[in-house]
């Protein structure tokens, strides 16, 4: 099992990672908050979804991934994305340069936390200068962005969006599911802190890194995000960024329809539907059954819906593209990949997702993510009918019930 080559599926590398790591560091990944309902209903609203797939649909050899974001101004070869995940060298000493760098040889996108053991500028340049080789006659081309916590002291997110910005990251993401730090009582029973000499390194020699750093009475990221991030926000903070950057403004950690019609409002580049995978407010509804709301309040606007948490198969994937978001997170493999065997490590667990994901399109009978819709899907408590149409050709479908 060390070999990454060998792992043939994303959960056999969880437990891979399980055998490496230190408890703490563990148990701060995997873990969600207090009964950790919303963290297994986030994986387990996939597996109730089915698919309803169409046959001899005349499919290329292989299906077509790019998509188009950010209004149009970008074409990307993957709708996949890794999202912003703090303390990457908890897992390995190639931390978020091992996974940026695996990111971008795949295609695929990468989201950099304000909380990295590793500079925003190490990981943009790391980025930019990874070579990634024409695969089958095409270049890959995949985002850098970064992700933002605000803090009570408004200097240190500006000074932070200033250098992410000069470093070319891509856009910028706004976390708005935290603060306060869900209870995630792991944390609190290991007493969880950032073993030296790992550190935060976007706050070197600031007074915002010292409750990590240090094992306290309890967990060091609940004091640290008491200490620091300004829990007292609401949407004005959107003109304030576009006050300070030009870089695209996404949100994430939406669930709701109306909050989705404030960010269409407010004009925002992407709303990202997150329950920051299981670790804020317990109970939550799944990304993915909040996700239909949220895309027909965006109907219309050009503003992308992206979605994470739970995605564990190339079908979740494509469940999530068939109900309408554009980009695709998926956090904690990573993490256990990072974690099993460094960059290559992450970047077996994006290759295996990769082909299931094309191996799903082909099976459900889409060409391209393009073509994908919820039509292609049975949610639960619906019964499906297809009736071929009176003129012959396409048939025409339909869905009779009522939700669960
Ligand atoms: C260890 C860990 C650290 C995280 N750190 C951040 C972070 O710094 N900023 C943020 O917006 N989300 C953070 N998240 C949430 C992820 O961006 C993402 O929403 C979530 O992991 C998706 O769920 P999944 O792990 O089930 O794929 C973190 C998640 C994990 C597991
Ligand atoms: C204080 C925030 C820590 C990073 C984070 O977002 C998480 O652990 O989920």
């Amino acid at each position: 099992m060390e070999d990454p080559s060998s792992w043939i599926n994303l959960a056999e590398v969880q437990a891979v990672a399980h055998k490496k790591m230190t408890k703490p560091a563990y148990d701060y990944y995997a873990s969600g908050a207090e009964d950790e309902i919303a963290l297994r209903e986030a994986q387990m609203a996939f597996k109730r979804i089915r698919f309803l797939p169409k046959m001899l649909q005349g499919l290329p050899e292989k299906c077509d991934t790019k998509v188009k974001v950010l209004g149009g101004r970008y074409t990307l070869s993957s709708p996949l994305i890794v999202p912003p995940m703090a303390m990457q060298k908890l897992a390995h000493p190639d931390g978020e340069i091992g996974a940026c760098r695996a990111a971008k040889m795949h295609g695929v996108s990468y989201c950099l936390s304000t909380m990295a053991t590793t500079k925003i500028e190490d990981v943009a340049s790391a980025h930019s200068s990874t070579v990634v080789p024409p695969s089958e006659g095409e270049s890959l081309s995949s985002l850098k962005m970064f992700q933002l916590y605000v803090y009570k002291d408004r200097r240190v997110s500006e000074s932070l969006i200033r250098r992410a910005e000069a470093a070319g990251f891509q856009a910028l993401v706004i976390t708005v599911d935290l603060p306060p730090l869900g209870h995630r009582e792991a944390d609190i029973r290991n007493r969880f802190h950032l073993p030296a000499p790992l550190r935060l390194e976007n706050f070197i020699g600031e007074s915002t890194t010292t409750e990590i750093d240090k094992k306290g009475a309890s967990s060091g990221l609940a004091d640290h995000s008491q200490a620091h991030f300004d829990s007292t926000l609401d949407w004005s903070i959107v003109p304030w960024l576009r006050s300070v950057t030009t870089l695209p403004i996404v949100v994430k950690g939406i669930l709701r329809a109306d909050d989705a019609l404030m960010a269409r409002q407010h004009r925002v580049d992407a709303v990202w539907v997150s329950n920051h995978g299981g670790r804020q407010l317990d109970c939550t509804i799944a990304p993915i059954d909040a996700l239909p709301e949220v895309v027909s309040a965006l109907e219309g606007s050009g503003i992308d819906a992206w979605l994470d948490g739970g995605v564990r198969r190339g079908t979740d994937v494509v469940k999530a593209l068939a109900l309408g978001a554009k980009l695709v997170g998926v956090g904690r493999p990573v993490l256990w990949g990072l974690a099993a065997g460094g960059e290559k490590g992450v970047s077996r667990v994006l290759s295996m997702l990769k082909e299931e994901l094309g191996t799903s399109l082909q099976l459900a009978g889409a060409p391209s993510v393009r073509d994908l819709s919820p039509d292609f899907l049975v949610m639960p408590g619906m019964t499906p009918f297809c009736r071929p149409s009176s003129q012959g050709g396409g048939g025409r479908r339909g869905i009779v019930g009522s939700r669960l």
